[in-house]
C-alpha cells in the first residue's frame, strides 16, 4: 500500500502537535495543547483518541485487539466509511465500508488557531489504488477541529467528467461503561432498517437500549442524538448526515471477530452518522458534498 508519509516532513507543525510512528511504521499525529489531546492516524484519516481537558475522559473506543496493519481497517476510533457502506453493491470482493479507511492520506496542514483549537487537514485522491477499487477521480477532504470538544468536516468533490453514487459514514466507536446501562436518545418514532432481520424496517418506539447483537440503520433522524451511559452524557450532531448507525456485534459475533477480543462488545457502542441507503447521494461531476460531526461531552 503506498505510503504517504514521506510528505509529511515537508510540512511545518505548531508547539502541540508531532508525528509518531506506531510499531509497524504508520504515522499519527499526536496533538496535545491546553484543550485536548487527540491521535489521528494518517491511514483513513482515522481519529484514534480525542479527549478534552474539560472531562479528562476518553471520547472513543478503541479494540484492545485492534490490527495495525498497513493497509488493514483499524477497528475503533472513526472509520470514515466512503464510498460505500456495508458490502460493495454489485462486487462483495471489494474492502468492506468502502476504501477510504485502508489508505493514507495526506496531511495537509495543522495549525492552532487563536481559539486554541487544532485543525488538522486531511486530503484523498483518487490513485492508481482507488481506481481498481471504484473507477472515479474525486477530492476527498476531512478537516478536524480538536478543542473541548470534536469536529470533523467531511467535504467530496467529483473531479471528473462523469457522475458517481456513494454512501458513507463517520463510524464512531464510543466507550461505554456497560451496555445495560446505556441509551441512545433521539430516535423515538423513526423509522429502521434492521440488518439482523433481512433489512426489515420498523418503526423505534422509545430510546434505543441495547440487548444483544444490533445492526441498525435509522432513517431520516435529528441533527442531534445524545449516548446517555449512567452519568455521562455524549451530544452527537451531524449536518447533512440524515442517517444514524447503532451497532454492536453482542458476544457471538464478536467472539468471530478477529480484531474484538471476546468481552470487548460490552464496553463499546457505535452511533454513527452518515448518508446511506434511502440517502445515499448521486455527485454530478464537478459537483460537492459537504457534512459536519461535532462530538461532545456535557
Ligand atoms: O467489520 P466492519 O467492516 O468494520 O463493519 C462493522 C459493522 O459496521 C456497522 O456500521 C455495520 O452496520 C455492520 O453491519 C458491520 O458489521
Amino acid at each position: 500500500m503506498k505510503n504517504a508519509s514521506a510528505g509529511l516532513y515537508f510540512l511545518r507543525l505548531p508547539d502541540g502537535v508531532r508525528i509518531e510512528h506506531l510499531p509497524r511504521g504508520q504515522a499519527v499525529v499526536e496533538v496535545e495543547t491546553r484543550l485536548c489531546r487527540a491521535t489521528l492516524s494518517v491511514q483513513g484519516a482515522q481519529v484514534l483518541k480525542f479527549e478534552s481537558r474539560a472531562s479528562n475522559t476518553p471520547m472513543l473506543w478503541v479494540s484492545r485487539d485492534a490490527l495495525f496493519e498497513p493497509g488493514r481497517a483499524i477497528r475503533g476510533g472513526i472509520p470514515l466509511c466512503w464510498p460505500w457502506f456495508n458490502a460493495h453493491p454489485d462486487n462483495p470482493g471489494l474492502p468492506s465500508h468502502g476504501f477510504a479507511r485502508n489508505l493514507d492520506w495526506r496531511l495537509e496542514s495543522a495549525d492552532i488557531l487563536p481559539s486554541g483549537e487544532a485543525r488538522v487537514v486531511f486530503c484523498l485522491e483518487d490513485s492508481e489504488q482507488s481506481r481498481q477499487w471504484w473507477p472515479h477521480a474525486f477530492k476527498a477532504t476531512l478537516v478536524l477541529t480538536l478543542g473541548l470538544q470534536l469536529q470533523l468536516a467531511f467535504s467530496v468533490s467529483n473531479t471528473g467528467d462523469d457522475a458517481f453514487d456513494m454512501s458513507y459514514a463517520l463510524h464512531s466507536y464510543f466507550p461505554v461503561s456497560d451496555l445495560n446501562n446505556v441509551r441512545v436518545e433521539g430516535l423515538d418514532g423513526r423509522c429502521f432498517i434492521d440488518q439482523l432481520q433481512g433489512n426489515a424496517r420498523r418503526m423505534q418506539s422509545g430510546p434505543v437500549q441495547i440487548a444483544g447483537e444490533t445492526d441498525a440503520i435509522y432513517l431520516d433522524v435529528p441533527d442531534t442524538l445524545i449516548l446517555v451511559d449512567g452519568n455521562r452524557m455524549r451530544r452527537v450532531t451531524a449536518d447533512n448526515m440524515p442517517c444514524a448507525v447503532v451497532w454492536n456485534p453482542g458476544p457471538h459475533k464478536a467472539a468471530r471477530m478477529a480484531d474484538l477480543g471476546d468481552d470487548e462488545y460490552a464496553g463499546m457502542l457505535c452511533v454513527e452518522r452518515g448518508r446511506l441507503a434511502d440517502a445515499a447521494i448521486r455527485l454530478d461531476a464537478g459537483a460537492s458534498h459537504r457534512s459536519l460531526l461535532t462530538l461532545a461531552d456535557f
